[in-house]
């Protein structure tokens, strides 16, 4: 697992999220070089999708387009909504609407949670049976792709912080946060809305063997500063974010501010 996080700083959000997208394009096309596949974990919020949306206006048309088999690309969720499908609040729908409906990705490699309102057997009506049904999908996608008996080594894992440092859908002090086992969890009242979740928890994102931290505002400074200064997962979750090889921060200068 690494050590200190490596901390990149752009000038404002907008070219942070460039920054995220440009270096994702890269990561994925290394990935597939090196090992004919690339696995990357997506998330929600604001940089979270607007870098997708900046992945999107690099390949579009442009230079950058051919630099992925987008056909050989594994999507997963680090967390999603627990709300019907198709609901604008769900990440997949969102990270769909930005980029994903614009690639030619095979469908059976992208692999969204389960919406509260899918088949009982598909992990649809509670968020512990979605947590389960993803569980198994990780376990499917780890013998394809490599890594533990239950969780792939994803090439990128890609993460949002909240003000109060919680990532993903585990929040400080949380049930997630305290889950030790590497897995999928459901997550109930969460804080930030919707209240229903399903996240991956923190060791099971660290067997990822990248690990970017994409954040912009001064409003996640403090938390930052905190991880940085190190402070514990249960009180700072973004504390508990190590890749097998790599850690790496994305900040804009005000998101910096306080390391
Ligand atoms: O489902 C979600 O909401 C995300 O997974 C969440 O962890 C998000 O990444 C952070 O809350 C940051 O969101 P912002 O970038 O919008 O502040």
């Amino acid at each position: 697992m690494t050590g200190q996080p490596e901390v990149q700083v752009q000038v404002d959000e907008e070219a942070t999220a460039r920054d995220a997208a440009d270096r994702l394009l890269t990561a994925l096309a290394e990935a597939q070089a090196a090992r004919g596949s690339a696995s990357v974990v997506l998330t929600g919020g604001g940089i979270g999708i607007g870098m997708l949306r900046e992945v999107a206006a690099l390949v579009d048309g442009g230079s950058r387009r051919d630099d992925v088999d987008w056909g050989a690309v594994e999507v997963f969720w680090g967390d999603e909504r627990f709300v019907p499908a198709g609901d604008a609040e769900r990440n997949d729908a969102q990270a769909r609407e930005a980029l994903l409906d614009a690639l030619p990705l095979d469908p059976g490699r992208v692999h969204p949670m389960a919406a509260s309102d899918a088949p009982e057997d598909a992990g649809g009506g509670d968020p512990d049976l979605a947590a389960d049904a993803y569980a198994k999908t990780l376990s499917a996608a780890a013998s394809r792709l490599g890594g533990g008996a239950a969780i792939p080594a994803f090439d990128v894992l890609l993460a949002g912080c909240g003000p109060e440092g919680h990532v993903l859908s585990v929040f400080p002090d949380s049930p997630a946060v305290h889950a030790a086992a590497a897995g999928v969890v459901g997550v109930r009242d969460c804080p930030k809305p919707p209240p229903t979740r399903v996240s991956l928890t923190l060791p099971a994102a660290r067997h990822a063997r990248e690990i970017w931290l994409v954040a912009a505002g001064d409003g996640k400074a403090e938390a930052l500063a905190r991880a940085h200064g190190g402070a514990s997962e249960v009180d700072v979750p973004i504390a508990g974010l190590r890749g097998t090889e790599r850690t790496l921060w994305l900040l804009d200068e005000a998101a910096a501010s306080q390391l």
